[in-house]
């Protein structure tokens, strides 16, 4: 559904993703693990064209995509969830979720904010609750749900589990794994929690310093404990 060959990615004059080639079919959920600065934000930013500049090619459906901005790319069914949320302040819970439809992709029916909330058992009391005057979690919670209003085909969803309390990280993975098991939608999920990642992905892709390192099964990763030692240890 979503691939990229051979891509550099840059942020002003650094290098940060190095010839690096990815893909992920329809309703797959691919995790990306990696130590801090190993490129997996940047690696999501370049999907969405939300950041770096790309050289390379990145295609959807077959199609290339290198020249749609984000907002395009949103509505063939993109959703980037970024790591600093973006939740805006003064609106509320409802409101934050109600704007976020107008990204949905084209011939879609629009989003019921009320419906996406019922599916956040967390949120089912917080709908008139201002943005900033929620906790981290509440907000991280919001900003999966404000995606979902724009109906993805694939979540991009980058460090969820960062600063938030291990009751919600379990609510977290409750509620994701029953809305890709409902709505069919692929998940690239970028999370240095590996318990995280694992309850909610089958492939996992193991970055360091801006290339894919390792890709294949949690089984297969499992078996390997060397990648966890070269890769991700500190
Ligand atoms: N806006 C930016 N401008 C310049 N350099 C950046 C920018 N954003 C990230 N970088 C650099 O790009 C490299 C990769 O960062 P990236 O955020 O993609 O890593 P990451 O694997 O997601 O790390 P983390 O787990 O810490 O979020 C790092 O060296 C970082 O300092």
């Amino acid at each position: 559904m979503i691939s990229a060959h051979s891509i550099n990615a840059y942020y002003g004059p650094s290098h940060i993703l190095y010839d690096l080639s990815f893909s992920m079919g329809e309703k797959e959920r691919v995790a990306i693990v990696g130590r801090n600065g190993a490129g997996k934000s940047t690696l999501l930013k370049s999907l969405m064209n939300a950041g770096p500049s790309v050289r390379g090619d990145i295609a959807f459906d077959g199609k290339p995509i290198n020249r749609l901005p984000s907002y395009e790319r949103a509505r063939l069914g993109l959703q980037l969830v970024p790591e600093d949320r973006r939740i805006y302040h003064h609106l509320t819970v409802r409101e934050n979720i109600k704007i976020a439809e107008h990204a949905r992709p084209k011939g879609h029916v629009k989003s019921d904010p009320d419906a996406i909330i019922e599916q956040f058992p967390m949120l089912r009391t917080l709908k008139q609750r201002l943005g900033y005057q929620l906790s981290g979690g509440q907000q991280q919670v919001l900003a999966i749900a404000r995606a979902l209003a724009a109906s993805p085909r694939i979540m991009l969803l980058d460090e969820p589990t960062e600063g938030v309390a291990p009751a919600i990280v379990e609510e977290m993975v409750t509620t994701l794994r029953t809305l890709c098991d409902q709505t069919g939608m692929g998940l690239l999920l970028c999370e240095q929690n590996l318990w995280f990642a694992r309850q909610l992905t089958d492939r996992v892709v193991v970055m360091d310093t801006g290339r894919i390192v390792f890709d294949g099964s949690w089984a297969e990763f499992i078996a390997n404990p060397e990648i966890k030692e070269k890769h991700l240890a500190i």
